[in-house]
């Protein structure tokens, strides 16, 4: 699949397929693709070329309810996160899962939050359960990043992506937020995540898929790496 943006060929011809049960991490300088690629698979950035298939259908082939039963099926932590800001925790946690409830729900949800009990089970996981009706903007990075991957929680994908998704956390935060972005995969789905550490991209995943300037240059099992091997990518020694 090719990705164009204006003149910029940013994904360049990145053949890649990522099985059931898998933890793949996506490592790779900044500006090599990451995002974009982790864009393509959640529809949001058309392929200028080749083929995509997400779960095993055409996201580009679905319209209306299909559509919307795939996408339910995705859980993505975005780089910034896609947090309204103005909104209580309680509601951006269940954005996770508006698309798997009738429209009435829903929209009943902002005036009464609906399945509170299981947004608290979430953010508890996340160790933010005290945080449920504060407003969103009232918290740190750190803790919106923990209100994006609630978000991801609620919603039980069975393939999460997740793009630098502790990039504003503590070292003790970070595993635990990976450990539970890895959930899904344990239970035959799959998690893609850009991560730049490589010390923890080989700790939590399976495979690493490298790139660079919108190729792929490396793609190995996590057990034949080293630290050194994705340090390369960045071009510095470990
Ligand atoms: N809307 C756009 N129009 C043109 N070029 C774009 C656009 N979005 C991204 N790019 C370019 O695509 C390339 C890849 O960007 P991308 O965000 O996928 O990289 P990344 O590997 O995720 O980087 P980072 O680690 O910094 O997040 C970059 O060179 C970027 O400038």
């Amino acid at each position: 699949m090719t990705v164009r943006l204006g003149a910029a060929t940013v994904l360049d011809d990145v053949d890649l397929t990522v099985g059931a049960g898998e933890r793949v991490a996506l490592a790779g300088a900044s500006g090599a693709g990451k995002s974009t690629l982790l864009g393509v698979v959640n529809g949001t950035v058309p392929p200028s070329g080749g083929s995509v298939r997400v779960l095993g259908a055409d996201p580009a082939a679905l319209r209306g309810a299909a559509l919307r039963r795939l996408r339910a099926r995705v859980g993505t932590v975005h780089q910034h996160l896609e947090l309204a800001g103005a909104l209580r925790v309680v509601h951006e946690v269940n954005a996770g899962r508006l698309g798997s409830w009738p429209a009435l729900r829903a929209a009943w949800s902002l005036v009464r939050p609906q399945g509170v009990a299981d947004v608290v089970a979430a953010l508890e996981q996340v160790g933010l359960a005290d945080r449920v009706f504060d407003r969103t903007d009232a918290l740190s990075g750190g803790q919106r990043q923990r209100v994006a991957v609630a978000r991801v929680l609620v919603q039980r994908p069975d393939l999460v992506l997740a793009d630098e998704p502790a990039s504003a956390l503590d070292p003790v935060l970070t595993e635990r937020v990976l450990g539970l972005l890895a959930g899904p995969a344990d239970r035959g789905g799959a998690l893609l995540a850009a991560l730049h550490d490589p010390a923890l991209a080989l700790r939590h995943c399976d495979r690493v898929v490298g790139l660079a300037a919108g190729r792929v240059v490396l793609d190995a099992p996590a057990a034949a790496l080293t630290v050194a091997d994705l340090a390369a990518l960045y071009g510095t020694a470990a």
